[in-house]
């Protein structure tokens, strides 16, 4: 537990698929008596919307956890490289002939990723990004990265978190 916790929302379109769904198994599948189609292995896109929470026990000499502004730069290359692209992960069997279309057509761009990409694990991507940030920038004694939403739809979000 931090004492003061700030967050700031970021906005990003993109598409992906979730090449590793199989609705006939994994947790809770037997609540499933029906056997549903895996529509989540197709392409489709969602516009995603990223809580990222910054803690920490000390103020600033502004008063600030950290000034929202430097937070959003913080993010923003990656928010703008990821926005309008296609999140694939590299060990999908189509990730190859979809980079060769993406390449030969110019028609959309890739953000390859060596995870399947669910809401949990773009969720951990952000934040270990994040935490990165904060370690390159000799902040982490300091500033914690207290956890990462990442909203799928409007009703599905994933958080993950390194704080106890
Ligand atoms: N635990 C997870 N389950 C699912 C993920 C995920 O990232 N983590 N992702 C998907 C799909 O990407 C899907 O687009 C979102 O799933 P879902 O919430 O089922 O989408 P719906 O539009 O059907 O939601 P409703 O509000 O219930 O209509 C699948 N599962």
């Amino acid at each position: 537990m931090v004492k003061w916790v700030i967050s700031k929302t970021f906005r990003f379109e993109a598409g992906h698929r979730v090449w590793k769904q199989n609705l006939t198994m994994g947790r809770g599948s037997v609540f499933t008596k029906e056997i549903p189609q895996n529509k989540c292995i197709n392409l489709h896109g969602h516009s995603y919307v990223l809580e990222v929470y910054l803690g920490s026990d000390t103020l600033s000499q502004q008063e600030m956890v950290m000034d929202f502004y430097h937070l959003k730069n913080a993010l923003k290359d990656l928010i703008e490289e990821i926005d309008h692209s296609f999140i694939i992960d590299v060990h999908d069997p189509i990730y190859p002939e979809l980079k060769a279309v993406a390449e030969k057509y110019g028609a959309f761009k890739i953000f390859p990723v060596e995870f399947c990409p669910t809401a949990e694990a773009l969720a951990k991507f952000f934040y270990d990004f994040l935490k990165e940030k904060l370690k390159e920038a000799g902040l982490l004694e300091e500033v914690k990265v207290v956890k990462v939403v990442l909203w799928e739809t409007a009703t599905s979000k994933a958080e993950y978190s390194e704080c106890t």
